[in-house]
């Protein structure tokens, strides 16, 4: 399957008084994008720009020409968002309803049919009718990543997935990150998670430093950041 087309067009956004992004285009065709910054870079506000949660204050976002913050419900059809904290995610008390909500525009059957094929896929077949309340926090994010994953969008966005996980966990996760169908836009501080992508993009105040393989931007980033940490102060 050819990677989706992400286009953020001249984009000029301030979530608070001083602009964040001002003029920023960039064009994403890689099947598995990972992006990497300092905190307050404008991570976690590309991505969320990238799936239409928020809307640019001018330019646009558009997603195989889908302008993703103002047709909705073609947005919804095409990305599926991960974010961080699945505590923050999850609204439903079992696992059937969670899955079952972005599918709620299905006949009934095929919504569970559905799910049935996601949970075997990931061989949680158990996890019917179980109560998340139950599930451990490495357990909550792969149930969200079901969830989308049922959806079927062309791109899953990830903010941070891997943080918070122990060790076997999190490498399961990377796993199945590796092994989606999906076009994947993946924003991390785990810049191990990234080694095999297609391309990471290194954000520094809303605007992109690097731009390339991760064998390229990683080790570039790693002693920008190293420089840093000897140069700056302690907090
Ligand atoms: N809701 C908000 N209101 C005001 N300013 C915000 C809001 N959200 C983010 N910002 C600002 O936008 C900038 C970028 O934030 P963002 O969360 O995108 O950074 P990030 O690169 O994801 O950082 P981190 O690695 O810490 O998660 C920061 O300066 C932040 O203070």
């Amino acid at each position: 399957m050819a990677p989706v087309t992400l286009d953020f067009k001249s984009l000029t956004y301030s979530p608070s008084d001083a602009p964040l992004f001002t003029g920023f285009s960039l064009t994403l065709q890689q099947h598995r994008v990972g992006v990497v910054g300092r905190n307050g870079a404008g991570k976690s506000q590309l991505l969320r720009l990238a799936a239409g949660l928020i809307a640019p204050d001018q330019g646009e976002v558009r997603l195989e020409g889908v302008d993703i913050a103002r047709q909705r419900a073609r947005a919804i059809e095409l990305v599926g968002v991960i974010f961080q904290n699945p505590d923050h995610q999850i609204i439903f008390p079992t696992v059937d309803e969670e899955m079952g909500f972005g599918l709620r525009h299905l006949p009934k059957a095929e919504a569970e049919a559905r799910i049935d094929a996601v949970l075997a896929q990931f061989q949680r077949q158990p996890w019917r009718g179980r109560a998340v309340q139950s599930l451990s926090h490495g357990q909550k994010q792969l149930l969200c990543l079901m969830a989308v994953i049922a959806m079927q969008p062309k791109l899953i966005v990830l903010d941070e997935p891997t943080s918070g996980l122990d060790l076997v966990t999190r490498l399961r996760l990377l796993r199945v990150l590796r092994d989606l169908p999906q076009d994947v836009l993946h924003v991390t501080h785990d810049l191990e998670a990234l080694a095999g992508y297609d391309r990471v993009i290194w954000l520094d105040r809303g605007q992109v430093l690097l731009d390339g393989p991760p064998n390229t931007v990683l080790p570039a980033y790693i002693a920008d950041m190293q420089e840093r940490a000897d140069a700056e102060p302690d907090h």
